[in-house]
């Protein structure tokens, strides 16, 4: 099925969209489960996640927090309080403005005491030892590994979790969490969700906000011959729900279809 695309012209009105896409497939997984099970990433989605999740007030209260079960599509390879950890960013954003009476959602971080030293991006740490943590946060994952909704953002290179153009691991196929190196965005060292992840989600949703997305979501949707990762996700052929949360800007001068949400 077509990746869909939902664009509005302010930023605000892209965060309800995104906001109610998010509480529709919430309700909708917890008709059929006890828990609802997102991944989320990093970058700007933190702060969207704070709009619609936090601060909207149509949205808010309709989140049960206590039945989420939130992981991370990638993470880099770095203490939950670094500046750099996805973790530490969710958890700024959204973990930490959570009304007092609120019951927190249960959070799958890695494994903090598998990092050697104070940051663990130091030397000393060695490929094998980043597959551990990989392997640990891979047994902690859903049933399966299958994920109601896996948020996602898109790199001006086209990358999305740590996915990145031509890496090797575009192609892994028995791993579902892998460790990278090399990543070329820093910091190097990282986990990510492979594509047997990706393919196994009920839904995807990438946001994308500002005109300097326009030359990659040209690659995306309008060239055929582009194998970026972000278009890869929209060419899963699993029967995977793909949509795109933009604004008008993003996509100005593409010729790809949109709608509103
Ligand atoms: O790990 C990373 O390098 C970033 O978190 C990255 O994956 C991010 O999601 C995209 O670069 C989109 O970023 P924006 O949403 O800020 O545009």
């Amino acid at each position: 099925m077509p990746a869909k695309v939902y664009s509005h012209a302010q930023h605000d009105d892209v965060v309800n969209a995104v906001g109610k896409h998010i509480l529709k497939i919430q309700d909708e997984s917890l008709k059929s489960s006890s828990t609802f099970k997102i991944a989320v990433s990093g970058g700007s989605l933190g702060k969207v996640l704070k709009q619609c999740l936090i601060d909207n007030s149509s949205i808010a209260p309709h989140i049960q927090w206590d039945k989420w079960e939130v992981y991370f599509s990638d993470e880099r390879l770095v203490p939950l309080d670094h500046p750099d950890s996805n973790y530490g960013l969710f958890n700024e954003m959204v973990l930490s403005n959570l009304p007092t009476n609120t019951t927190k959602p249960k959070v799958n971080a890695i494994d903090e005491s598998l990092l050697t030293g104070k940051d663990g991006q130091i030397a000393s740490a060695s490929q094998s030892h980043d597959e551990s943590i990989a392997k640990r946060y891979e047994a902690s994952l859903p049933e399966n590994a299958k994920f109601d909704l896996i948020l996602l953002g898109c790199g001006p290179d086209g990358h999305t979790c740590s996915l990145f153009p031509d890496h090797r691991l575009l192609k892994e196929r028995d791993e579902l969490i892998s460790a990278i190196s090399d990543s070329p965005k820093p910091p190097p060292r990282r986990i990510t969700f492979t594509f047997p992840v990706l393919e196994r989600a009920s839904s995807i949703a990438f946001v994308a906000e500002g005109a300097g997305k326009a030359p990659i979501m040209e690659k995306i949707f309008v060239d055929k011959s582009s194998q970026l990762p972000s278009k890869l996700v929209n060419e899963l052929k699993t029967g995977v729900d793909v949509s795109w949360f933009v604004d008008d800007s993003a996509i100005e001068g593409v010729n790809v279809i949109s709608s509103k949400y």
